[in-house]
């Protein structure tokens, strides 16, 4: 061993990092690398394999932005499936000031979450995105270690090699994939601890318990399309446990198994082909490991009281108890595919398995052509309009017209013949030739009463009549027209509170309320990935040109956001994204700010603070804003642009308080 290049620091104030040298030195002099321990085994090859110097100043390496797309865009797949674990990891050890690292197998950080307070910090230790902790650049260090010994383990204080790095603690676990590849490192840091190591021992439990849920949840996707056997020892944790996965094709041949499968598979002696195992490999048979017919085992799910059933191995007669996760059905050739009501597509296209959706949708479904008025009510900005199209466009209403009023954004002077039409020079200002009103014009389709909650009384009142008599009487005719109307109203307010306040009248809330759908918030939904790929997929298709992929990290960062605006926050955020983002992919960087306010960006991408970045103006008013600046704030010509109406743009530029240069809002 030549530790000729290492300096002993000299100065009285480097006291601490004086110490550490001497004892990693102290240590390495004394062992003859036999029986070393995996930290000295690490400090050893720092010093005679990658020639690094433990005092010397050691400032975290960033990989440059377009390297760290690259190692983001190779561990897509899995970031994706992680990304469920790498959080749920995140929030039980936040509250102990730790942050959470994905790296992948080179030690690049390509999936980060950590306090945003502490975003300097984060950036300057090097526990951040993009950072490079492999053993060769870093030092003993939890990943870097990690990835060389291929086996979790805890990084305390002075155990890394570097001096400037014996504040933090660590600890990091492998991911392996299903061919016994490492894939990636789990990691947990802290800058503040107990001095003694043993206080990280559950830190290592929690991280291993997360690193095996993520390359299980890595193994089953992969091999989604086979029978997985699970194994475990325990009848009554089998179902949860799952601790040995194998995948099997129909016959029994094995497939694949993970990596608590590959140990059992070698302790009998039935080595799966992967890393580090001979090849060439027999193709062994679940009969080979288990005492069963294959047929016993293809029918476990179906078999006892709890759809587990006992084998005992061929070798060592181990009992294990067994579940089965069968493939999706292939559909038959052979018989007829069940007929689908086509003009269910709007709505069905509306959400994917989301159970309250799915609720509201069978609902809506059955009621689409019933002659029943129909209340939907949500949120803002949870698809209210959207779902009364979908409901106008798959009724036998759908070759009539669909009349959408807003009843908050138009000025009340306005409301009364807009809505009900007038007879020529019936009022002041009236036009020559009169006006069909809006509720006319729904003759035979639908009349969508958007903000329902906001209608004045007094056109209650003659709103009430119309639903009622199904006649409309314009201002200043003699005689009513009839119509032939479906109403379907919206509202995010409490039709029932503002009734016990005397603002909304009684009779018409249940002439209005046929039947009422509810919109879950976005937040709550189930199919938020649907939700964000449909809409990504849309917008491309509304503005043509190259094709856009957006990225794991994106996706993962828009998975994660809680979205108080709801869909149209998040059709604005994929907007906003689409518009900026460079080459061919959307990622984390270029989403707006707010939607990546629990995961920290990669510095060079978008972080003010490392400069050169892109600043982004927060969410929601900038599509908005940016357009009213552009037209000179021409309302009409915005609401053309973003496919509005203009009381809408009125309306939201209330809402966000944007008001126009040396304007009065209407009010
Ligand atoms: N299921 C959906 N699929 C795709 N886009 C949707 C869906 N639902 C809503 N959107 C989009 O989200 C935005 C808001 O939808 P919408 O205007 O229907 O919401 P809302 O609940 O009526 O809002 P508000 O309460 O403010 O009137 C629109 O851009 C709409 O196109």
């Amino acid at each position: 061993m030549s530790t000729a290049h290492v300096r002993r620091p000299q100065l009285q104030g480097a006291q601490t990092q004086h110490e550490h040298v001497e004892t990693i030195l102290r240590s390495l002099d004394h062992s003859d690398g036999s029986g070393e321990a995996v930290i000295e085994r690490s400090w050893r090859r720092c010093i005679d394999l990658y020639g690094l110097d433990p005092a010397a100043p050691s400032p975290p390496r960033y990989v440059p932005d377009r390297t760290l797309r690259e190692h983001q865009d190779q561990a897509d797949a899995l970031i994706q499936v992680a990304r469920a674990g790498v959080e749920q990891l995140y929030h039980q050890v936040m509250p102990l000031d730790y942050v959470v690292l994905l790296t992948d197998a080179r030690g690049i950080s390509v999936q980060f979450l950590g306090a945003r307070d502490a975003q300097r910090e984060h950036q300057r230790t090097g526990l951040f995105l993009g950072a490079d902790w492999s053993e060769q650049h870093a030092g003993t260090c939890a990943v870097g270690t990690c990835i060389q010994e291929q086996a979790p383990l805890t990084c305390h204080h002075s155990d890394h090699f570097s001096a400037h790095h014996i504040r933090l603690t660590c600890t990091a676990a492998p991911v392996f994939d299903p061919d016994g590849q490492l894939l990636a490192v789990l990691d947990i840091s802290a800058y503040r601890s107990p001095e003694s190591k043993a206080s990280q021992t559950f830190a290592l439990q929690v991280v291993k318990h997360y690193a095996r849920m993520i390359e299980d949840a890595y193994f089953l996707q992969r091999y989604g399309g086979c029978h997985i056997v699970c194994l475990d020892r325990s009848r009554e944790f089998v179902q949860i446990n799952r601790r040995y996965l194998i995948a099997i094709e129909e016959d029994g041949t094995l497939v694949a198994a993970n990596t608590a499968g590959r140990k059992l598979l070698r302790h009998h002696e039935l080595p799966l082909a992967g890393a580090g195992e001979a090849r060439p490999f027999k193709a062994w048979n679940i009969q080979d490991l288990l005492d069963a017919e294959i047929g016993d085992v293809l029918d476990i799910q179906h078999y006892g009281y709890d759809r587990v059933r006992a084998f005992r191995t061929h070798r060592h007669h181990e009992l294990h108890f067994a579940t089965l996760i069968e493939p999706p059905r292939r559909r038959t050739t052979g018989g007829q595919a069940p007929r689908r009501d086509t003009s269910l597509a709007p709505l069905e296209a509306l959400a994917d398995d989301d159970p309250a959706m799915r609720d509201t949708l069978t609902r809506a479904a059955r009621l689409r052509n019933e002659p029943i008025n129909i209340l939907v009510v949500g949120e803002t900005g949870t698809g209210k309009e959207r779902m009364a199209r979908a409901l106008h466009e798959s009724s036998r209403r759908r070759d009539k017209p669909f009349v959408a009023i807003n009843c908050a954004a138009m000025p009340e002077s306005l409301i009364e013949s807009e809505l009900f039409g007038h007879e020529p020079g019936s009022f002041t200002g009236a036009r020559s030739k009169g006006m069909k009103g809006l509720i006319a014009q729904a003759d035979g389709g639908t009349l969508f009463l958007d903000e329902i909650g906001d209608m004045p009384l007094q056109l209650q009142t003659r709103l009430l009549r119309v639903l009622a008599e199904q006649e409309v009487l314009p201002i200043g005719a003699s005689r009513p027209i009839k119509v032939d109307l479906r109403v379907v109203a919206a509202t995010h307010r409490d039709l029932r509170g503002l009734i016990d306040l005397g603002q909304f009248r009684e009779d018409l809330f249940y002439r209005l309320n046929g039947a009422s759908l509810r919109l879950p918030p976005l937040r709550e939904r189930a199919d938020q990935g649907y939700l964000i790929r449909r809409l990504f997929e849309d917008l491309q298709a509304e503005r043509g040109g190259q094709r856009v992929r957006l990225r794991g990290d994106a996706m993962s960062a828009l998975l994660a956001y809680p979205w108080p605006g709801n869909i149209r926050e998040l059709h604005n955020a994929l907007r906003y994204a689409l518009a900026t983002c460079e080459g061919d992919e959307v990622v984390v960087g270029d989403l707006p700010e707010e939607c990546t306010s629990g995961q920290l960006a990669h510095p060079a991408a978008s972080s003010p603070i490392a400069g050169g970045g892109r600043v982004r103006p927060p969410l929601g008013e900038d599509p908005l804003q940016e357009a009213l600046r552009r037209h000179q704030w021409n309302i009409s010509a915005v609401a053309r642009e973003l496919g509005l109406s203009r009381p809408t743009i009125y309306r939201r530029m209330k809402r966000l308080g944007i008001v126009p240069p040396n304007h009065q809002m209407p009010t």
